[in-house]
């Protein structure tokens, strides 16, 4: 095989408009309830986007354009697994709007049974050319390995902290349970690979049942940390990193457990209570303003 040409993998950009409805309707699939008015009624005096609405862009048209078999000659679609991510907030985000998002392939690693590949992708507001979110993609392909090669770009540093938890009891806990129809509704916001969704197609990636979206789950923590740490306020967040250590069914409970490393920092972790396994592990939210200082309630 020859050079892995990386250069040659920049796209887009991708035009992306959304509504009101596509904003509540990400919202009901990250498990916001009817009393959670802001984010489910478009009539509310301080409706707005949940600041993780800002993953869902490249999943439209963006991602799906991005030439993965020729990067990886073994890379199968059924083997793919989200493995991490990263979002920095540049701007707030409208409840609706364009957006234009391009990517490039940051990052493929080698790691011998599977591959891994990291994609940067960058979000401007169609009408003012503003930034208004940069997403880091890591995807893990299980079986594309073994191609002997690795490329590097430069990582943002906050996208590679290691973000270990304390060895103290969590300053804060949040507990949400999934419903069994959390990813049936979560794939309505963009995200329609089968593996969520198609019993049989989960069996093939080798799980029981279809598996919850790894951003369904980020999207869930990410208003688990604002609401302990930013009373809700949905600006509050500057960034947030993590890593998918292992898969969640819709239905599983989710434990966010926190830890305030810095005013501004909180390292979290989140576990599914059923199994007590970590889902999210090496995970941070960066808040634009010191904790408790925020202004607005979820
Ligand atoms: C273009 C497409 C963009 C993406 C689109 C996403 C589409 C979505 O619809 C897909 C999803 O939402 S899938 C659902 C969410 N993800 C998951 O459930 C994955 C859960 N994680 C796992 O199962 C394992 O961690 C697993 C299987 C990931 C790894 O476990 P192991 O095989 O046991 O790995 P291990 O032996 O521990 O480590 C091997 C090397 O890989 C690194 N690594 C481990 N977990 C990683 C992860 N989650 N992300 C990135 N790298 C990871 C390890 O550090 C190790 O590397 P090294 O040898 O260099 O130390």
């Amino acid at each position: 095989m020859g050079e892995l040409d990386l250069s040659k993998t920049e796209i887009g950009p991708f035009s992306w408009s959304y509504s009101e409805r596509d904003t509540i309707l990400y919202a009901l699939g990250v498990g916001c309830h009817r009393e959670e008015q802001r984010y489910v009624f478009e009539g509310h005096s301080d409706f707005a986007a949940l600041p993780t609405l800002a993953v869902i862009p490249p999943y439209h048209d963006v991602l799906a354009s991005v030439p993965l078999q020729d990067v990886l000659p073994k890379y199968n679609p059924a083997m793919l697994l989200h493995g991490e991510q990263y979002l920095e907030m540049k701007a707030p985000l409208k409840a609706s709007g364009r957006l234009l998002t391009s990517a490039r392939v940051l990052e493929v690693q080698d790691k011998g049974k599977a591959a891994v590949v990291v994609i940067h992708t960058t979000s401007k507001c169609a009408d003012s050319g503003e930034v208004v979110a940069e997403n880091e993609i890591t995807s893990f392909m299980r079986g594309a390995g073994g191609f002997g090669q690795q490329r590097r770009a430069q990582r943002q540093p906050a996208a590679v902290a290691p973000n270990k938890p304390p060895q103290r009891k969590p300053d804060a806990v949040v507990e949400e349970r999934t419903s069994e129809d959390q990813a049936a509704l979560y794939r309505l916001s963009g995200d329609y690979n089968p593996l969520h969704i198609d019993p049989e197609f989960a069996g093939i990636a080798g799980f029981d049942r279809p598996i919850l979206h790894g951003l369904c789950t980020f999207g869930i923590a990410a208003k688990h940390v604002l609401k302990a740490f930013a009373q809700g306020d949905p600006e509050a967040l500057k960034s947030i990193k993590a890593r998918f250590a292992k898969h969640v069914f819709p239905g599983e409970t989710l434990r966010t457990e926190m830890w305030q490393d810095s005013p501004t920092k909180v390292i979290f972790q989140t576990r599914v209570v059923e199994r007590d396994e970590l889902a999210l592990t090496f995970a941070a939210v960066e808040l634009a303003t010191p904790a408790g200082q925020a202004k607005s309630r979820l």
